[in-house]
């Protein structure tokens, strides 16, 4: 657990014993869970803008679910969701997209269309991207070809180290919480360090650490690593 919680900086968990936020009251809720990296996408995209009291946090223990969740707030029953204008979104590339174009606050997309361009190839590629990450995880195929694409990518514009150079975007917010938890998960289960040959790559890793928002959202290393292990079943 964070300390965060611990000091009444975070919102507590809610379970399945906890009563429904009123729904539809004209309050912005970012339906979350704190270990969730899909989830943890959009809290970056919500602090980064500055919406910390725009956008209120209802974490949920996603172990122990309150009924409601699913009956009153979203179907789909995942997180991250948010209720925002009398409705209730989900999908956490759509919502970091949705936050960045309807909130204030700073945008996470230059206007150049290259930049644009190749932030859309980063979103296409997260799915092969999660595929390839569970399969280093469980030891098939090759545990290096996220990370390689993933250093490559971070070449394409070298004046800064994030993967449009100089500004933090979108396309960091995407891929940061994965590799926040899958380095020191292959680290420890696999004895593979994915920064090894890969300069640019552990760049980007100490730059995010500069990123306020980012920091503001980084989770227990170890209570990441277990959870990861148990869904795995990796010892
Ligand atoms: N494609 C979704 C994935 C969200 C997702 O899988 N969230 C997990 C938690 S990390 C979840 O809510 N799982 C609950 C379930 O599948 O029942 C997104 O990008 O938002």
């Amino acid at each position: 657990m964070s300390t965060g919680i611990a000091q009444g900086v975070l919102p507590p968990v809610l379970d399945s014993t906890s009563e429904q936020p009123p729904l539809f009251d004209g309050t912005t809720r970012l339906y979350t869970s704190y270990i969730c990296p899909y989830a943890q996408r959009v809290w970056i995209t919500r602090n980064y803008k500055g919406l910390q009291d725009k956008i209120k946090l209802v974490p949920l223990d996603l172990g122990n679910r309150p009924a409601w969740y699913k009956e009153k707030v979203y179907h789909e029953n995942k997180v991250p969701s948010l209720e925002h204008n009398n409705e209730v979104k989900g999908e956490s590339l759509d919502l970091i997209k949705y936050i960045d174009s309807n909130f204030e606050g700073p945008s996470l997309l230059p206007e150049d269309p290259a930049k644009r361009e190749f932030v859309d190839e980063l979103f296409a590629y997260t799915d092969k991207f999660g595929g390839g990450l569970f399969a280093a995880a469980k030891g098939d195929g090759d545990a290096g070809a996220p990370f390689d694409y993933l250093e490559t990518a971070l070449q394409k514009f070298n004046d800064g180290p994030f993967f449009l150079g100089r500004e933090f975007s979108q396309a960091d917010v995407v891929y940061a919480p994965f590799v926040e938890r899958f380095q020191p998960l292959l680290l420890e289960v696999k004895n593979y360090d994915i920064t090894v040959g890969r300069p640019t790559l552990k760049a980007w890793i100490e730059a995010l650490d500069t990123v306020e928002a980012y920091k503001q959202t980084k989770w227990d290393t170890e209570e990441l690593v277990s959870g990861l292990k148990k869904r795995f079943q990796l010892s």
